[in-house]
């Protein structure tokens, strides 16, 4: 199915990158409340498309950005709505909004798992193929550029549509996609949802799955008049929103 969402805005690299300037600048928003935010909305997305008693065993693939942070709040988030999230962080980043936010995964008694233990194969195929009923892809946001360094290389190959994943939700942006251009050389992931932050992204036009979600319930009118925003409302209380199709 095509996601021919022309009727909303799209943001170009820059301009979210500039939109998240602002928001952290002039705005007076801190990072870890724009993180907490977005996080939460990633997992009540989750929690809309794969419910808990059919797919309760999360991956949270995190990456060494803010886009892995997402990932890491929607870890705690997931595990508190009765989900059995596991979290591969390959490389933690050293700083004490990461650090905070990994203990407080521990202390849930979320299990961490290596990118090794992650690729192994054990005779049954690799941790995608046995345990895993989703994965949350946490690895690159909008801040993603060139091609995949390792071990991101290896998750993102064992990932593609031939070796038959799980369902993919992936945060903001596919990881490995380029941002304004998507997969360019055809071999990328496919995730089955995408969860846009803020506004989607130039690169989610070529988004071809079935689940396109919103969240980042934190735009001020400011932001939204400067880059001209035309998005989906929020219904009630939600942080999440679908994006229809046809928009
Ligand atoms: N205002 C907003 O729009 C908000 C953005 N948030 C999140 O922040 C994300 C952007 O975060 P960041 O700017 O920290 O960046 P990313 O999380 O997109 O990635 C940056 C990290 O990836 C590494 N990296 C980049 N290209 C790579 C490559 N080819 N191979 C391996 N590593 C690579 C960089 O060294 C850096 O450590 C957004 O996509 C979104 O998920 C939210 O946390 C909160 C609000
Ligand atoms: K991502």
């Amino acid at each position: 199915m095509s996601n021919i969402s022309e009727g909303i805005t799209h943001l170009k690299q820059d301009e979210a990158i500039n939109v998240d300037v602002e928001l952290m600048g002039p705005l007076g928003f801190s990072v870890d409340q724009l993180m907490e935010l977005a996080g939460l909305s990633c997992a009540c997305s989750v929690a809309e498309v794969y419910p808990r008693d059919t797919h309760p065993r999360v991956l949270i693939l995190a990456g060494p950005g803010n886009n892995g942070g997402d990932g890491l709040v929607a870890a705690r988030h997931l595990k508190h709505f009765g989900y059995k999230p596991t979290i591969c962080y390959p490389k933690p980043t050293d700083k004490p909004l990461y650090n905070g936010l990994v203990t407080q995964c521990r202390s849930l008694q979320i299990e961490f798992i290596s990118a090794d233990d992650l690729l192994k194969d054990e005779g049954n195929g690799n941790y995608f193929a046995r345990e895993c009923d989703v994965v949350l892809d946490a690895l690159f946001g909008f801040s993603f550029q060139g091609a995949p360094r390792p071990p991101f290389a290896a998750i993102l190959q064992a990932l593609s549509p031939s070796a038959s994943p799980p369902p993919i939700a992936s945060v903001d942006i596919p990881s490995g996609w380029q941002v304004e251009d998507g997969d360019v050389d055809g071999n990328g992931i496919r995730p089955d949802m995408l969860i846009s932050l803020t506004a989607p992204k130039e690169c989610s036009r070529k988004f071809e799955g079935a689940h396109h979600f919103l969240g980042g319930r934190f735009v001020p009118p400011e932001i939204a008049e400067k880059y001209h925003l035309v998005l989906p409302e929020y219904p009630g209380t939600s942080m999440c929103v679908r994006i229809p199709s046809q928009l």
